[in-house]
């Protein structure tokens, strides 16, 4: 069998943490909160309804070049030195930047000087603001919310506002799919779960400020500026263009130009505060022609992690990094099951869990669960080692090695393979004949993009999924023959016994 890990050993770029952190003071997370961002605003004031519908009034077109050569002048005159990098428009994330002379494999690249990168330490423009949100220890991920807003909504008289002009107005985010274009879209994948707890972290997240700290200070934080809209929006913003600088104590920031770079699964290449040019750098893993697109790495990500974060869906079978999570659950008629839940809950586990499939094989710890799901009676006295391995919580790796349960935990996985494989291709079935009305073109755009991001995302977990199913179907195939051979050789040997 092949065997993956649970931990996929992320890449510090653009990871947003998986959800954004607030002090547990301000905000308590709704785990059940699961209304849709446009329930939100129906709840918010007037105002607030107005801007919900206008959406942000700063930021550009996604393909906006006007804003981004101004951008590049600023930066320029701001003390970005001359680089070897123009930003166009590309094929692969619609603005990217671009190779103006050869690039070699091991260039460094950009040195963006720390006096260009927004973090949690920026100072305010509006100084008032600043202070208040400090004085509530508000943590980085609102903190730079609210900066980003707060920023955006003095325009001109921001230093950053040729910044704020070049991002997108609407960033390719789930934050702006309706609950029921996820329930409808990602019906059949584990991300719709993901974004619904995501979209509801960030409702959860504005409704803490608000209550906590711009209530209390109306005049600093207007409802027309600070609403759920425009958190919707520096929420965006953030988890697609964020930061973790680890050579600069693993601060988050925004890097203004490097933001500019898009993603490829086939580079290794990340950004880093580089001390000796005191700067933002990357160091290209592989060389690059002139007029030729330049990518950086935003981690080690699944083709769900990149729609959840960044809007987009890599093509399928292009992502090295690609998993899809698999639940798998007790039986609730097994005559066991409350000891199994038992074994489960004191190891930390639940009665249903995920664990990431890979076109390589499935993690031990799959292995693991299976093994406890199948285990009969009188195997009680086991069931605590099979949940301690299967939450990869042992100090080492203990072995997961019943031979006599192989074949059942083998077929337990299949079955569930199976069974979501069904899902996967009904969801694409169906969604291949069904005609919707829309109320405009621009609607009608929208729904295809979101149609078509749902559908490779479908492709691509369909196709781990199916690919397991064959390394199992295989597996069982061998198993059994293997099996059935014994029991011819037994036979055969015998026969020649009694001849
Ligand atoms: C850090 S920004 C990169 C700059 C961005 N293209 C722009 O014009 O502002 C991340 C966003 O770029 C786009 N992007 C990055 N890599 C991509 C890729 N491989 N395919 C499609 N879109 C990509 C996505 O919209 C993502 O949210």
């Amino acid at each position: 069998m092949a065997s993956t890990t649970t931990a996929t050993t992320l890449h510090t770029q653009f990871r947003p943490p998986s959800r954004p952190r607030a002090p547990r003071r301000i905000h308590k997370y709704p785990s059940s909160c699961c209304f849709s961002v446009r329930a939100a605003a129906a709840s918010a004031s007037a105002p607030a309804q107005r801007e919900a519908a206008a959406g942000v009034p700063w930021g550009c077109e996604i393909e906006s070049l006007e804003s981004a050569a101004s951008l590049e002048r600023w930066l320029t005159n701001s003390g970005l030195p001359e680089q070897r990098l123009a930003l166009e428009k590309v094929d692969v994330g619609e603005r990217g930047l671009v190779a103006l002379k050869n690039v070699r494999n091991g260039e460094k690249l950009l040195f963006v000087p720390p006096s260009l990168v927004i973090t949690a330490e920026s100072e305010w423009s509006n100084r008032e603001v600043g202070e208040v949100m400090k004085r509530y220890s508000v943590p980085d991920w609102p903190l730079l919310a609210t900066y980003l807003i707060s920023e955006a909504s003095l325009e001109g008289s921001s230093r950053w506002s040729s910044y704020i002009d070049a991002l997108p107005r609407q960033p390719y985010s789930l934050l702006y799919w309706t609950r029921t274009e996820i329930d409808a879209y990602l019906v059949a994948s584990p991300i719709r779960e993901r974004a619904i707890s995501r979209i509801s972290d960030v409702i959860g997240t504005y409704n803490d400020l608000r209550d906590r700290i711009f209530s209390k200070h109306p005049n600093l934080f207007p409802e027309e500026v600070y609403n759920m809209e425009t958190f919707k929006w520096s929420f965006g913003i953030l988890f697609s263009r964020l930061v973790r600088l680890e050579s600069m104590d693993g601060r988050v920031a925004l890097v203004p130009w490097a933001d500019m770079l898009n993603h490829s699964p086939e580079v290794d290449a990340f950004l880093d505060y580089d001390k000796s040019s005191q700067g933002i750098v990357f160091t290209t893993d592989r060389s690059y022609q002139p007029g030729e697109q330049v990518f950086i790495s935003y981690g080690k990500k699944s083709s769900g992690e990149l729609l959840l974060s960044y809007g987009f869906v890599p093509k399928e079978g292009t992502n090295p990094n690609d998993s899809v999570e698999f639940l798998v659950s007790l039986n609730k008629s097994d005559e066991c099951y409350k000891e199994k839940l038992q074994a489960l809950k004191r190891h930390g586990l639940l009665e249903s869990e995920s664990f990431p499939l890979r076109v390589t094989g499935w993690p031990v710890e799959l292995m693991a669960y299976a093994f406890l799901v199948v285990s009969p009676p009188e195997m009680i006295q086991r069931f605590d080692e099979m949940a301690v391995a299967a939450s990869n919580k042992g100090s080492s790796k203990p072995a997961v090695n019943y031979p006599e349960l192989d074949e059942e935990a083998l077929q337990f996985i299949l079955d569930c393979c199976e069974s979501s494989i069904k899902r996967y291709t009904k969801y694409l079935e169906g969604a291949k004949g069904s005609a919707e009305v829309s109320i405009n073109s621009k609607q009608a755009n929208r729904t295809l993009l979101l149609k078509q991001l749902a559908r490779d995302l479908c492709i691509s977990e369909r196709r781990i999924l199916y690919r397991s199913q064959y390394i199992l179907r295989r597996r069982l195939r061998d198993m059994r023959a293997g099996g059935e051979l014994k029991a011819l050789s037994l036979f055969n040997g015998l026969r020649n016994l009694f001849k």
